[in-house]
């Protein structure tokens, strides 16, 4: 029996999971869950963000579903970090993957595009980076204030991503790697990075490699999308990069991920993309979409491959279905998505 630990989190998150949850429940009935109510309301309540007890009862769950945490009356950073990235850190979710598709029925902001067109997936690295919090501040709110936030990347957690991502290139038909950093200017991390993806590409000699900096790829996601097929990259590249994925692909409420711990000691977690929405909270028009392919996800990483399969396929067809320009109504597309897989 699956047993997932639901977190729906601020704004527009519990709108989302419970249609994730519909279409899961929908698909594999029996699955056990538990929520767990961490998020504003709870720092509000009790100054809690994430307790250690929490955190340990959630390590003992199969995966995680999430909808977005961040509250415009908790000061930026005390959720995220507190919560997000904390659980992202300490289960160790070294792989962020984040797919990128354009389907059928689905309008793209790029002039000429075609489903086909756009279905890459990128491998952001989930527990370096610019995230680790190393850095701080000196003479705060003096004329002479000094901020840094410095980039961690270590050999072992880049190498273990990129060689998460070949082999994931090397599982596609195209069997395409595109490395993004920068690797012109930030020379230390930029060249550990090349080099591991050299050496670790050795492995794979059937997988076609590219490098891009990361500027370069920006303009290639939005000038020429057919260009990728699996992108690596560092964590905050990733993050916005997948943005740009998601805009590209019919906008945030369609993208989905996976914050992955291949080893499987921890659970994983999914996630849409989006964060919590507050401009569109309450108001029952959030797309569901991007937690409904996030549980695909889930579902595909417990293992759970047709069900994965009949949700994305469901999606798919949903979206064919929708009639252009016309507005969401978020428990609408979770009814249509868990009858269209029932
Ligand atoms: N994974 C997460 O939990 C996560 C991710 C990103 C941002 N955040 C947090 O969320 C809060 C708001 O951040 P933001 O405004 O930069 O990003 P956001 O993704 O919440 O919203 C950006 C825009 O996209 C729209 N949008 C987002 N999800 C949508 C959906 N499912 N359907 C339709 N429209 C959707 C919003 O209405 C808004 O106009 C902040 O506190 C931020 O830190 C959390
Ligand atoms: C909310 C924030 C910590 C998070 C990130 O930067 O990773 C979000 O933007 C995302 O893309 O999941
Ligand atoms: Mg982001």
């Amino acid at each position: 029996m699956t047993n997932l630990a639901v977190i729906g989190g601020d704004g527009i998150g519990p709108e989302v999971v419970a249609e994730g949850l519909k279409v899961l429940n929908a698909v594999l009935p029996g699955v056990e869950t538990t929520d767990y109510d961490l998020g504003a309301r709870r720092y509000h309540a009790t100054g809690e963000v994430l307790p250690d007890s929490v955190q340990n009862e959630l390590a003992g769950h199969d995966a995680i579903l999430l909808g977005a945490v961040g509250d415009p009356g908790v000061p930026p950073g005390v959720l995220e970090r507190g919560l997000l990235l904390k659980l992202r850190f300490a289960f160790d979710h070294y792989v962020n993957l984040r797919p990128a598709r354009l389907y059928e029925g689905v309008t793209s902001p790029l002039a000429g595009v075609k489903p086909g067109d756009i279905d890459f997936v990128v491998v952001r690295e989930g527990t370096e980076g610019l995230y680790v919090g190393a850095g701080g501040v000196l003479a705060k709110g003096t004329p002479r204030e000094v901020a840094t936030e410095e980039s961690l990347n270590s050999r072992s957690g880049v190498e273990r991503v990129i060689r998460d991502a070949f082999s994931r290139a090397q599982s596609r038909p195209r069997r395409h790697l595109t490395l993004v950093h920068k690797q012109n200017v930030l020379v230390n991390a930029g060249n550990l990075w090349s080099r591991t993806f050299t050496e670790v590409g050795k492995e794979f000699p059937d997988v076609v490699t590219e490098y891009q900096h990361v500027d370069a790829a920006s303009m290639f996601f939005v000038t020429q999308p057919q260009r990728f097929d699996v992108v690596v990259t560092d964590n905050l590249f990733g993050d916005i990069l997948t943005d740009i994925a998601a805009a590209i692909s019919g906008g945030i409420g369609l993208a989905a991920s996976g914050n992955i711990n291949p080893t499987k000691e921890y659970p994983s977690m999914f996630e849409p993309v989006h964060g919590s929405a507050p401009d569109i909270t309450g108001k029952g028009i959030a797309d569901p979409t991007a937690t409904i392919l996030s549980v695909a996800l889930l579902l595909d990483h417990l293992g759970h491959t047709d069900e994965a399969d009949k949700v994305e396929a469901a999606v798919a067809d949903d979206l064919a279905a929708r009639e252009p320009g016309a507005g969401v109504r978020t428990s609408e597309v979770g009814d249509r998505i868990a009858a269209r897989v029932s």
